[in-house]
């Protein structure tokens, strides 16, 4: 079932849309992160669907719904933004209680359930008993915790996170995103989250849409928009560095590397071809390299290579018997770890 809707929605700021036409659906209980550059529409699109941005052109349902007219408190959903925006001068339970009184109803539940509910959402979040801790005692990871069982008080159809993790250090937050999808599929909470760290939002999301200039450039579960980055911009964003221009004609592609195996069924003529670091591997009759660089990346080791001919690639190899810098190496291409994109 569909819980969200955008139909070609746009948000225009003077001349420029900033939202440009949108089409996403958001199915009941699924994860979907966006992402983007800085500047892509990502927070405009929170906003929108909160109801704290008008559009310019389009509608948001939600649950078959027209929100046209209906105001943010009466929207249902949930928001947490990137500076938590805690009350400093409210205890722990103070602030999540907000979150429960912020659902609008002037005869809401007695002080005692009020009690309860918070201690709930605090072990829900791994606080349990901080209800008395100030704010300013806890940590930056705390925080995000108490934030979050703000938001999730009110029980929101829909939670809207905007760079939810965005000020923690990476340890933390790699640990707080497997939690936190642990919650949200034990709760059936459904999440639209905007980030600019693709880690987390793989990690985080059922489906991510890749944001560029308003637009959306590919929408999919992270496994296929990783293996099959749908253009040259999307292939750059995930940190791909091995584009180049090619064409392609009977299972080959003739680039600047040199001729390359393609995938089965991969579209002929002028195209761009991108091909994954892991994709190049050691090969004695292959393109000829000298090794510029050399990084320790835990699991592997990243090479950047010059090759005699082309632009520089960048290559991973295992942590055992990777070249030196300065080092000749020569090296294929594997067909699996090979994309062709549309044309730049
Ligand atoms: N009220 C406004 N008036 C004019 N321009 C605006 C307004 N709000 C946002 N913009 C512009 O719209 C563009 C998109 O902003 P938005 O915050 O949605 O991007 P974003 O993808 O979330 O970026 P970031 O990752 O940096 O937060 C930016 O260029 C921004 O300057």
């Amino acid at each position: 079932m569909t819980l969200l809707e955008l139909a070609g929605v746009s948000v225009r700021f003077g001349e420029r849309a900033v939202v440009d036409a949108v089409d996403l659906e958001v199915a009941e209980q699924e994860i979907v992160c966006v992402l983007g550059p800085s500047g892509s529409g990502k927070s405009t699109l929170l906003r929108v669907v909160a109801g704290l941005q008008p559009v310019s052109a389009g509608r948001v349902l939600l649950g078959g719904a027209d929100q046209a007219r209906v105001p943010v408190h009466r929207r249902g959903v949930g928001l947490m933004f990137q500076d938590h925006q805690l009350f400093p001068h409210r205890d722990v339970g103070g602030n999540v209680a907000f979150g429960l009184r912020m659902r609008g109803s002037a005869q809401g539940p007695a002080r005692a359930a009020y009690a309860s509910r918070v201690a709930e959402l605090l072990e829900l979040v791994g606080l349990p008993g901080a209800q008395g801790r100030p704010v300013a005692s806890l940590s930056g990871g705390e925080q995000q915790r108490v934030a979050l069982a703000r938001a999730l008080a009110p029980s929101p159809r829909l939670l809207m996170l905007d760079e939810p993790l965005g000020q923690l250090d990476r340890g933390l937050r790699e640990r707080l995103v497997v939690e936190l999808r642990e919650l949200f599929s034990r709760l059936g909470t459904t999440v639209l989250a905007v980030t600019h760290d693709q880690g987390e939002a793989f990690a985080l999301a059922d489906r991510v849409v890749v944001m560029r200039e308003g637009r959306i450039a590919q929408a999919g579960t992270p496994l296929e928009v990783w293996q099959r980055p749908a253009s040259e911009f999307v292939a750059r964003f995930l940190g791909f560095e091995n584009v180049i221009p090619a064409v392609v004609a009977g299972g080959a592609a003739v680039t600047a590397w040199g001729k390359v195996q393609v995938p089965a069924g991969s579209p002929e003529g002028e195209q761009s071809l991108l091909i994954r670091p892991a994709g190049v591997v050691p090969s004695a009759a292959g393109l000829r390299c000298e090794v510029l660089s050399r990084t320790f990346r835990g699991t592997h080791v990243a090479l950047r290579l010059r090759p005699e001919a082309g632009p520089e690639l960048e290559a991973e190899c295992g942590l055992a018997g990777a070249p030196g810098v300065g080092e000749r190496v020569a090296v294929a291409f594997s067909p699996a770890e090979v994309v062709v994109l549309p044309a730049a």
